[in-house]
């Protein structure tokens, strides 16, 4: 007797997985290795940046005061008792109509209140004494970068959960963080099923077909931020499968296989969760592609059962295991990022069950977002998800859409993410 599943929504399977999070732990890296890494802790400032008045420009640190009187047709002349380049401090204090000749970067010497550009001055050399000529009156304050103008001491600049990119990490460096504070990324372990796979580097034969989920999973948990321990493949046998999912459950953080979750005679998932006594979630979901995806939890282990096909496949990890992986990582919005484009092509097939097409957003007339389905809509392609940048959502109970009309998308590439685990696409929403 084949087994009669009853589906759950989209939403309600994101829940079930969700009460199953877990926050990872934090390691220390050399910053050299921390790209890509999620912050364990926000980054505060502990110093003001800059730390000290400094000059934005190449010219000369006056005292304002001293061109009071000044304009085009009264310049003034100033000495130059003094030259510093950035890094360096003038050991002079400035007095009344004197200048210190000031590199970008540099410290603002004490006495002195503003720069003016070099270009705005003239320069003359009299009885061995420098000199500049100035036409122009300047005010207190004038061409500083001001102490704690950047930021501030105490201010929180970045959140925790935030991943490592070259911005954070020139403020990293700024602060001084040699060892970066980041969460361990969680461990994978990443089984494909199925007789008929070949190795990526083997001919083709007949029946058979190259393993492309497994490689596709790798880079989409490393994509999200986690790290692969690799089961390779394994063919349709009930025990070698059994044997692999178990060392995988000890070794690693969470689990993912590929195949054979269905209901074919070598589907052999659901009687190994059964067997190694696991807490099945889910096996059915009212979604398309993905919809024989199943989840189960084996000594508090979540285990991904991926769809063979690869689309669902695809479309399963992105929806379940993406999340559970930017929580651990310490991310606020581990969700997909949701947005909405208009449909540039019809989409007339039906939905009974929400439907995750694989689609390519670009900019279009007037900078508005539009979305067009990329390749066939089947589970069992491979093509379409190369073309995909995102997953157009065609809500369950509808008759097909029309260009023009306003889909949902879930952005593929955002790092942003949301912090909505799921909400429902409106039915029909026109321009
Ligand atoms: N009688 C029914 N048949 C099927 C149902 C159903 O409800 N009743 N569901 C269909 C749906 S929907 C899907 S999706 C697939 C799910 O199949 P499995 O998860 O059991 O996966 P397999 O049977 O192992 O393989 C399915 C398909 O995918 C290819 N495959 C498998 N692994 C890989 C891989 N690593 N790389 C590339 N391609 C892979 C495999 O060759 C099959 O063609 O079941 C439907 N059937
Ligand atoms: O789970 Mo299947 O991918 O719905 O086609
Ligand atoms: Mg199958």
């Amino acid at each position: 007797m084949i087994e009669r599943r009853k589906p759950i929504s989209v939403g309600e399977a994101v829940q079930r997985i969700m009460e199953w999070k877990k926050y990872g732990d934090e390691e220390y890296v050399s910053i050299e290795k921390s790209d890509g890494r999620f912050l364990s802790q926000p980054l505060k400032a502990d110093h003001d940046v800059p730390h000290f008045d400094r000059s934005p420009y190449d010219g000369f640190a006056i005292r304002s005061e001293d061109t009071d009187s000044c304009s085009n047709e009264q310049p003034i002349q100033l000495e130059v008792v003094d030259e510093i380049g950035a890094g360096q401090v003038s050991s002079f204090h400035l007095k009344q109509n004197q200048a210190i000749r000031i590199m970008t970067g540099a410290a603002i010497p004490s006495g002195a209140d503003c720069v003016i550009m070099l270009e705005l001055t003239s320069e003359a050399e009299k009885d061995g004494k420098k000199f500049i000529t100035i036409k122009r009156k300047m005010k207190k304050g004038e061409n500083i970068s001001f102490q704690g103008e950047d930021a501030k001491k105490g201010d929180k600049l970045i959140e925790e959960g935030t991943k490592v990119n070259p911005g954070v990490k020139a403020l990293l460096a700024t602060f001084g963080y040699n060892q970066v504070p980041v969460v361990r990324r969680p461990i994978i372990g990443v089984l494909a099923t199925g007789s008929e796979l070949l190795e990526v580097d083997e001919p083709l034969q007949s029946g058979k077909i190259r393993n492309s989920n497994g490689h596709m999973i790798i880079s989409q948990v490393e994509r999200a931020g986690g790290v692969v321990r690799r089961y390779g493949q394994c063919e349709d046998h009930l025990e070698d499968v059994l044997k692999t999912v178990q060392l995988a459950v000890e070794e690693c953080d969470f689990v993912i296989t590929t195949g054979g979750v269905s209901v074919g005679d070598f589907d052999y998932l659901p009687e190994i969760y059964d067997r190694l006594g696991a807490k099945k979630l889910f096996n059915k979901i009212a979604m398309r592609p993905g919809s024989v995806t199943t989840a189960a939890v084996c000594n508090g282990k979540l285990l991904f059962g991926l769809s063979g096909n690869p689309s669902a496949c695809y479309v399963g990890f992105e929806l379940y295991v993406r999340p559970i992986i930017r929580y651990w990582l310490h991310q606020s919005k581990p969700f997909l990022a949701k947005g909405t484009a208009i449909l540039q092509k019809d989409f007339p097939k039906a939905n009974p069950f929400n439907r995750f097409v694989r689609s390519q957003l670009h900019y279009g007339e007037g900078g508005r977002l539009f979305v067009s389905p990329v390749g066939l809509d089947k589970s069992n392609v491979v093509t379409s998800l190369a073309w995909a940048n995102c997953l157009m959502v065609l809500p369950g109970g509808t008759r097909g859409f029309k260009t023009g009309d306003l889909v949902d998308v879930l952005l593929l590439e955002d790092e942003t993410g949301s912090d909505v685990p799921w909400q429902e696409s409106k039915k029909s929403s026109k321009l």
